[in-house]
């Protein structure tokens, strides 16, 4: 039986914007809930209370759609019975109206809303959505067995080409310590670049971590481009791991985190006004290094220079908000 009849799976289901006509069914091995728009649950009916529990999110940038695609295969496979699910998960396809129309987002960028700040963008069409995501990842890690592992990976592909084709973000964490398993696994998933933030943010995967002690990632996975046009040989690596972690076998006890390349933000390049500039043309790739004493980017009062030489660049981008990250400045980092 397809649950989701008469469209063909989950994501066709959310695209096509129809709720399905059970909203709970059970699979020989699994129980699946569905929660709203773009919001899946599974349950294994062998649960083991002390197993992961993960979210995993995509389509928060609805442009970004090679990890949609990913996932939504994913759980076709979890839903037939061709992989076994050995954890309790949340599914959450983000941005559906963006992900309707191709865009990364239609009013406002979700992933500047979460943690409270979309109380200050009431207007925008993603505000409500962004409240929404927060309480659905929260009642997900609050129903979770106590002691129980929480993961949230946010899967994304980046504007821009990289030096590094795969990296992930490390939300800035209070009072914890860095989760080597975590990067081990990542590292596994060929995802062996990590910029650790340094400062709070309004990301979903911040989100998760500060208020619901998930250990998150936002994950960049390539470049983004249409559905339908991605090479999806290119994310055979996160493919796999995600398929070994949610069936149990993805941890590994003595985590090797040698040869991955780490970074922290150093500050942020914000978009004052109208008057921004950046001197970086559109084909450079994330992570280039900025020699020293190059002008990066000017606005009224401000310019600014790259320090040093070991500085680099991430996420350089003219076209967002006023009052929004046009890029971030890194630098080499190591662990605590
Ligand atoms: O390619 C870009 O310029 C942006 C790619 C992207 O969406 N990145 C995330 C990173 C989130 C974080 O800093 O944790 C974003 O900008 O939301
Ligand atoms: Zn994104």
């Amino acid at each position: 039986m397809n649950p989701f009849a008469p469209a063909r799976d989950f994501l066709d289901l959310t695209l096509q914007g129809h709720t399905p006509q059970q909203t709970s069914w059970h699979t020989p091995a699994l129980q699946a809930q569905w929660l709203g728009h773009g919001l899946l649950q599974l349950t294994p009916h062998a649960a083991n209370p002390q197993q992961e529990q993960i979210l995993l999110s995509t389509g928060i940038h609805g442009n970004e759609t090679a990890p949609i695609e990913i996932l939504n295969s994913i759980i076709n496979d979890l839903l037939n019975g061709a992989l076994p699910l050995a954890c309790r998960i949340l599914v959450v396809l983000g941005n559906i109206p963006a992900m309707q129309s191709g865009k990364r987002f239609v009013d406002y960028d979700m992933n500047r809303l979460f943690d409270g700040a979309h109380a200050k963008q009431p207007d925008a069409s993603e505000a409500r959505r962004a409240a929404e995501l927060e309480q659905a990842a929260s009642a997900f890690f609050a129903a979770a067995p106590a002691g129980a592992p929480r993961r949230h990976y946010d899967l994304h592909t980046a504007i821009r080409g990289s030096v590094f084709e795969r990296f992930a973000i490390y939300p800035f964490i209070h009072e914890r310590q860095h989760n080597r398993e975590q990067l081990a696994w990542l590292r596994a998933a060929d995802v062996e670049t990590v910029l650790l933030h340094s400062k709070p943010a309004a990301t979903y995967s911040y989100y998760t971590s500060e208020r619901c002690g998930a250990d998150a990632f936002t994950l960049e996975l390539g470049k983004a481009r249409p559905f339908g046009q991605n090479e999806l040989a290119r994310f055979t690596g996160i493919d796999r791991a995600l398929r070994e972690r949610l069936s149990g076998h993805g941890t590994t006890a003595t985590p090797d985190i040698s040869g991955m390349r780490l970074f922290k933000a150093k500050y942020d390049i914000v978009k004052h006004s109208g008057e921004f500039v950046l001197h970086l043309a559109d084909d450079v790739e994330n992570f280039t290094a900025l020699p020293h004493g190059m002008t990066i980017a000017e606005d009224v009062e401000v310019r600014y220079v790259a320090d040093g030489g070991e500085e680099r660049i991430l996420f350089p981008n003219p076209k967002v908000g006023i009052g929004l990250r046009a890029g971030i400045v890194i630098e080499p980092a190591s662990l605590d």
